[in-house]
């Protein structure tokens, strides 16, 4: 369960008086995620997310996130709206975090995608980017190739006492990544953590998308390979091609990659794998004593990362010919 920070009724109820959607009725921290701290909080208006921003989201990247999500709901998508307070402000404070309100979005996210969901979700995320593609404001990745280092810098010390070798496998990894990342390949706002926990189905068709806190502006088939890293996986680490050519014919059928993206596709495949065993490795050795919060397993992606390190080409993927 994610929540960091713990909020009374009381602190609630103010926090609403700054708003008009009604009184609180009721409150709960929200059982997933690890990022932030959310609540869902029903009031006489109706249910809405409270978002209480944690460690990793900088106070200065918050109206960019609010921006985008504005914008690409203002284009169709369907994603949270942030809810202004009477004063216009669309980011207040609560228990010393910045704190927002967004609309909560009907749909449950799926724990096992099939081929039908990977679909759906290929087209969902062509449809972001190209819904993106006239937001004005920029933030870069600051989970990329160059973060990586100073990232694994907060676990180096301990990694082998979560898998024997690990440190020097990431080294290896850091190491071949740094020296030949793509460049180049289109770019534009990306999700960049489009993970099925952040996606919402009703009757196995795509309903929503949340949790915008990473999205920034990168290579367009980053989001791609995060993707195929986090929705065409089984759980025994082996990668079922049915998925990948449901979500990249999905994606293809409203943006076809480019011959130079296609080419990228394994190098950002396995840059990603190894950016979510960072961050999880990071999770895993640091969890912050009295957080409700059950860190996700790295050597998940660990094993994803065997895979891609064995991919000749796109075509491994699914990516038709
Ligand atoms: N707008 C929303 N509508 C409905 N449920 C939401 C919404 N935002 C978040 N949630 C619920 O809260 C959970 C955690 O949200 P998420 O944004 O993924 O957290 P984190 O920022 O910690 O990753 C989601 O899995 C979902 O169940
Ligand atoms: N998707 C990341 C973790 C952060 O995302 P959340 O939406 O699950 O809080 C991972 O799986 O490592």
């Amino acid at each position: 369960m994610a929540v960091y920070t713990d909020v009374s009724a009381g602190q609630i109820a103010e926090f609403l008086s700054l708003y008009d959607i009604g009184t609180l009725t009721s409150f709960h921290g929200i059982a997933e995620g690890v990022e932030n701290s959310n609540f869902l909080v029903q009031t006489t208006a109706g249910s809405y997310i409270l978002t209480l921003y944690e460690k990793r989201v900088a106070r200065e990247d918050l109206p960019f996130f609010i921006g985008l999500m504005q914008h690409l709901a203002k284009r169709g998508l369907s994603c949270p709206l942030p809810v202004a307070a009477r004063s216009g402000a669309m980011l207040g404070e609560l228990a010393g975090r910045p704190a927002a309100i967004v609309t909560f979005l009907p749909g449950v996210s799926v724990r096992r995608p099939t081929a039908v969901h990977c679909a759906e979700l290929g087209r969902g995320l062509a449809q972001l980017h190209l819904a993106g593609r006239d937001f004005p404001m920029r933030r870069a990745n600051a989970l990329s190739v160059s973060g990586w280092r100073p990232l694994y810098r907060g676990a180096r010390g301990r990694s082998d006492e979560v898998a024997p070798r690990l440190s020097a496998t990431i080294e290896e990894e850091l190491g071949d990544l740094e020296s030949d990342w793509p460049t180049g390949l289109p770019a534009g706002v990306i999700h960049a953590d489009l993970f099925p926990d952040n996606a919402f189905f009703l009757d196995d068709a795509l309903s929503g998308i949340i949790d915008f806190y990473f999205a920034c502006t990168d290579f367009l088939a980053y989001d791609v390979a995060v993707c195929l890293n986090s929705w065409c996986f089984e759980p025994d680490a082996s990668y079922n091609v049915t998925k990948g050519r449901a979500l990249l014919a999905g994606y293809e059928s409203l943006r076809p990659l480019t011959a130079e993206e296609a080419a990228a596709l394994p190098r950002l495949a396995r840059g990603a794998a190894l950016r979510f065993l960072l961050t999880r490795l990071v999770d895993w050795l640091n969890v912050p004593e009295g957080a409700l919060v059950r860190p996700k397993d790295p050597l998940e992606y660990l094993r994803k990362l065997r895979f891609h390190r064995a991919v000749d080409s796109a075509r491994d993927y699914g990516l038709a010919p």
